[in-house]
């Protein structure tokens, strides 16, 4: 069995450690990390992975994947989505449970959008993963920016506190990535 390398352009090391995980395992796909933090247009999550594919696909002038990743909360019709970084950056565990005190449904979803590039010519793909949950008071390490404070529907533990083959096996990230590993084994070698 022939491997493919695949390479995933990120600003953000955690999430590069659970690609290396996810699309790496079995050995079929061997993920090569690019360090780039690439810039992010304002808009919906599909526009936004598909605009940093593109410019991704320029500097590296080949085959890539991106992502971007939402936190997306049901009281505020999606919000913070595209923007929880900056909202985690100023607010922090505690000000993101406060954005729900003046709502019951602490209930939102984790959105991942990858998407592929075969080129700096070519029209990037998306393929989206979604893992439902609740927002709750921090709990667990604090090693990946919202996982303390996203617990997923059907669980006791919050993504930070369950270990990291769980996570994986139901994450947002896991789901776009399985749709992303079906159509990349479509590819001609
Ligand atoms: O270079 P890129 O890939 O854009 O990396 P980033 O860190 O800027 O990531 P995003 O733009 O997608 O912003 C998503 C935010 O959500 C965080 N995040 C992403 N995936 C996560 C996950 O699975 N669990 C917890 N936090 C996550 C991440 O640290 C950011 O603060
Ligand atoms: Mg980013």
């Amino acid at each position: 069995m022939s491997q493919r390398s695949v390479t995933f352009v990120t600003g953000n090391a955690k999430k590069l450690e659970e690609v290396n995980a996810i699309l790496g395992a079995g050995g079929q796909f061997k993920v090569i990390g690019k360090s780039i933090d690439l810039p992010e247009l304002q808009g919906e999550t599909a526009d936004i992975s598909v605009e940093k594919c593109r410019i991704a696909a320029r500097q590296i002038n080949g085959p890539v994947i991106v992502e971007d990743t939402c936190l997306c909360y049901n009281a505020l019709k999606g919000l913070p989505g595209p923007y929880i970084k900056w909202f985690l950056d100023r607010l922090g565990h505690e000000g993101l449970n406060k954005l729900l005190a003046g709502y019951e449904d602490k209930s939102a979803y984790a959105l991942c959008t990858f998407s592929y590039s075969a080129g700096p010519d070519a029209n990037p793909i998306t393929f989206e993963g979604r893992t439902e949950g609740k927002i709750v008071p921090a709990r667990g390490p604090n090693n990946f920016g919202w996982d303390p404070i996203f617990l997923p529907d059907g669980f006791n533990e919050t993504f930070a506190e369950m270990n990291k083959e769980t996570k994986n096996a139901i994450s947002h990230r896991s789901r776009a990535l399985a749709k992303l590993r079906e159509y990349l084994e479509t590819l001609p070698q």
